[in-house]
């Protein structure tokens, strides 16, 4: 058996294309989206990530404001920015590209976001409505990741309600906001939110009908851990580059012979990143609605 490919690159190409007649609406209105983006450093990662996210805002229409600092900036010069973002007219929804450089307080610096213009979904006010929020519409932003992941296996019809979720990953943008989603009224999974000191991980994983992963571990997840037939959606990423030749490579949490024994496998890249990314202009669309009828 060969598992599905969860596509994430043709799924967030077809979100993109339904969010370009609400744009085209939006600006009909006099409303002009735009997205800005709060760099720190120079992590080659993070830098990438950032210039796709400006890409994808120039193929949908929407504006795209980039703050780039240094890596010596200090906290003082990332709040200043922070609070040009909150007041910059221009910028409808801003993302403060995490995690910031070491030194700086990623949480400290998430809470000077204005909520209204959170585009992660990131801030503890959104966090907090997602966490009061067991039924019914949100109209607060939901984080990128843990919405891509379920907007995924949505357009694949893999079945979500009353399955068994294994999240390995307990972390801010994926792990921990993904169990309050899936365990939301509508999606009504059974969540098991395991983490570096989980006691006998790969148990937990062998039951699960849907397993994320999202630690960072390079190919943990291996194929005799995964339920025949289960979703496995590979999250984590760990960037190596070679000393010598400077070329960098890409590893996921899930190792390949994981697709022989899966029905769904959404890779690493092109799975859930593409998806993230879409789910970021979601929300920037999503709140410059709101503010049409606030
Ligand atoms: N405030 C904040 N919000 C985030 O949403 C956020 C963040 N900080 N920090 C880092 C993580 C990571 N993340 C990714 C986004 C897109 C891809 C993506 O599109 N990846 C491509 C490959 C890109 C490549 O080659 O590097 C793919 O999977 O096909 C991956 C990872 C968002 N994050």
């Amino acid at each position: 058996m060969t598992a599905i490919t969860l596509d994430g690159v043709k799924t967030a190409s077809a979100v993109k294309t339904e969010l370009v007649d609400r744009i085209a609406e939006l600006r009909a209105h006099g409303i002009v989206p735009g997205l800005g983006t709060l760099l720190v450093g120079d992590d080659p990662g993070s830098r990438s990530y950032v210039a796709g996210k400006h890409r994808d805002c120039a193929e949908v229409g929407i504006e795209s404001i980039r703050v780039d600092l240094p890596a010596s900036a200090t906290s003082a010069d990332v709040r200043a920015a922070i609070a040009d973002l909150n007041s910059a007219h221009e910028v409808t929804g801003y993302i403060i590209q995490l995690p910031l450089p070491v030194g700086h307080n990623d949480n400290a610096m998430l809470e000077l976001i204005d909520p209204s213009k959170d585009a992660d979904g990131l801030h503890p006010t959104n966090l907090g409505r997602l966490v009061l929020g067991i039924e019914g519409e949100l109209d607060s932003p939901l984080p990128c990741t843990p919405a891509g992941i379920v907007e995924l296996l949505r357009r694949y019809d893999v079945p979500i309600v009353g399955q068994r979720v294994v999240v390995v990953g307990r972390g801010l943008t994926v792990g921990r906001p993904l169990g309050l989603l899936f365990t939301r009224k509508g999606l009504d999974a059974t969540v098991t939110l395991t983490h570096s000191r989980t006691v006998d991980l790969s148990g937990e994983v062998r039951r699960a009908d849907i397993v994320v992963a999202a630690v960072g571990v390079p190919h943990l997840i291996q194929a005799d851990w995964v339920k025949p037939g289960a979703a496995v959606l590979d999250v984590g990423i760990t960037r190596v580059t070679d000393p010598i030749t400077g070329k960098g490579t890409l590893t996921g949490d899930v190792h390949p012979n994981v697709a022989e024994v899966a029905g769904f496998l959404s890779p690493n890249p092109r799975g859930v990143g593409p998806m993230t990314r879409a789910m970021l202009l979601c929300n920037v669309v999503k709140a410059a609605e709101l503010s049409l009828i606030r």
